[in-house]
């Protein structure tokens, strides 16, 4: 193996873990928007000692997090280029991708055609079809699904389309088969759609609870991302958590699923205690799903606090020849009005255990800047869009 500044880049996307308004915030109705400081208003502070050291306040003013004198990584915020705030494309443009073209999104519910091949395929009627949040509708039509076997079907701001029923009413085999179906009929346009999603819940009424049988249909990327060029170099390019559906499988040696941000701290701990060389990439959905979604801010700040806790685990496991980059996909601000994500800034740290920190690497335009350090770093090819920032995280000290 040829020698690499890094010869492990760990990437964790905390997501929806904005910091404040993008600059073209108010096209998507999101003006004020700001996840992480409405979070630590609602909190009367956070405490997040650790993310502290790295430099959080130092980027981010926000009740209860100081700036550190001396942060021990290289920091900055980054912007959204392409137009959507949706999680495919945030994590296809950390990788190199500029998505010009928001994927479909249905606020009026699927169209007559499409529900009627769905229920012919699924060979169940369809109830719902409406913008819904998960555990709102499930809570709504769940006894009515229970009793005629007809599947939910609802969207929600995103390009997805998402199928919730009971896993002893339709077992969860057959629900994977039914979106397959739906997948298939929704790849090409007029549909596009970015996600079809199994929704498995179990419980009685009243108390029905998602289980982590979800699974995620994507699109693949509309191009070769770094990751692709990461795993054509014969190097290793190892998903965590929902990684692996977003990128549809592509560019991805090595998935390991996961059942809650905690779970996928467990795992990068793991993984970083073993020998690679290559990506290794994880996504904590929890902040998203459980909190930003479910507009609770106090779970939302908690759940931040758990992960800056567990942080220094992962730190402890790090080598001179490794390099943490701490960002986002975008925000899902849970005071905002709605219950979807928000147009923001996210936060980038860059944490180099071999080499001078404190870089200030400023705002970035564009996410893909991350996918250009990383293909930089392996000398693979570089992304169409997206500066490198690796020149100013090798300083000597
Ligand atoms: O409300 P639930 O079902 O959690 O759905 C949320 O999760 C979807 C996919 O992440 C988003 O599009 C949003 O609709
Ligand atoms: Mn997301
Ligand atoms: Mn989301």
């Amino acid at each position: 193996m040829p020698d690499y500044p890094f010869k492990r880049m760990f990437i964790i996307v905390m997501d929806s873990v904005g910091i404040g308004e993008a600059p073209d915030a108010e096209e998507y109705g999101d003006k004020g928007a700001d996840t992480l400081g409405h979070i630590a208003e609602e909190m009367n502070g956070l405490t997040m000692p650790n993310m502290e050291k790295l430099g959080l306040g130092n980027i981010k003013r926000a009740k209860g997090i100081h700036p550190a004198e001396r942060p021990s990584a290289h920091t900055g915020v980054m912007q959204e280029a392409s137009h959507s705030k949706d999680t495919m494309t945030g994590h296809w443009e950390i990788m190199g991708l500029h998505i010009k073209e928001p994927f479909r999104t249905f606020p009026n519910g699927f169209p007559d055609e499409l529900i009627t091949k769905l229920e012919e395929a699924a060979g169940r009627s369809v109830i719902g079809n409406k913008v819904a949040s998960g555990t709102e509708i499930i809570k709504e039509l769940g006894p009515q699904h229970m009793e005629t076997g007809d599947i939910i079907v609802y969207t929600s701001a995103d390009s997805v389309l998402q199928i919730a029923a009971h896993e002893d009413v339709v077992p969860v085999e057959e629900l994977y088969d039914i979106c397959k179906k739906a997948r298939e009929m929704t790849y090409e346009a007029p549909y596009m759609i970015g996600r079809v999603i199994a929704r498995p819940f179990i419980g009685e009424p009243g108390a029905f609870e998602r289980t982590a049988n979800r699974h995620d249909y994507a699109l693949k990327p509309f191009g070769r991302t770094v990751m692709n060029n990461i795993q054509d170099a014969g190097l290793d390019s190892i998903s965590i958590g929902k990684i692996s559906d977003i990128y549809d499988g592509e560019g991805i040696t090595e998935s390991l699923r996961t059942s809650s941000n905690d779970d996928g701290m467990d795992k990068i701990v793991q993984t970083a205690r073993k020998h690679f060389t290559g990506t290794c990439f994880l996504n904590l959905v929890d902040f998203d799903a459980k909190f930003g979604h479910r507009r609770d801010p106090i779970g939302y700040g908690k759940a931040l606090e758990a992960f800056d806790e567990r942080l220094p685990e992962l730190l402890q496991e790090l080598t001179d020849d490794d390099a943490l980059i701490i960002t986002a996909d975008h925000g899902n601000d849970p005071v905002h009005h709605g219950t979807d994500h928000t147009r923001e800034l996210v936060p980038l740290f860059v944490y180099t255990p071999r080499y001078q920190p404190g870089s200030d690497l400023g705002k970035r335009q564009t996410f893909a800047d991350i996918g250009a350090t990383v293909a930089d770093n392996f000398s693979v090819n570089l992304p169409d869009n997206g500066i490198s920032f690796l020149k100013d995280i090798i300083k000597e000290g």
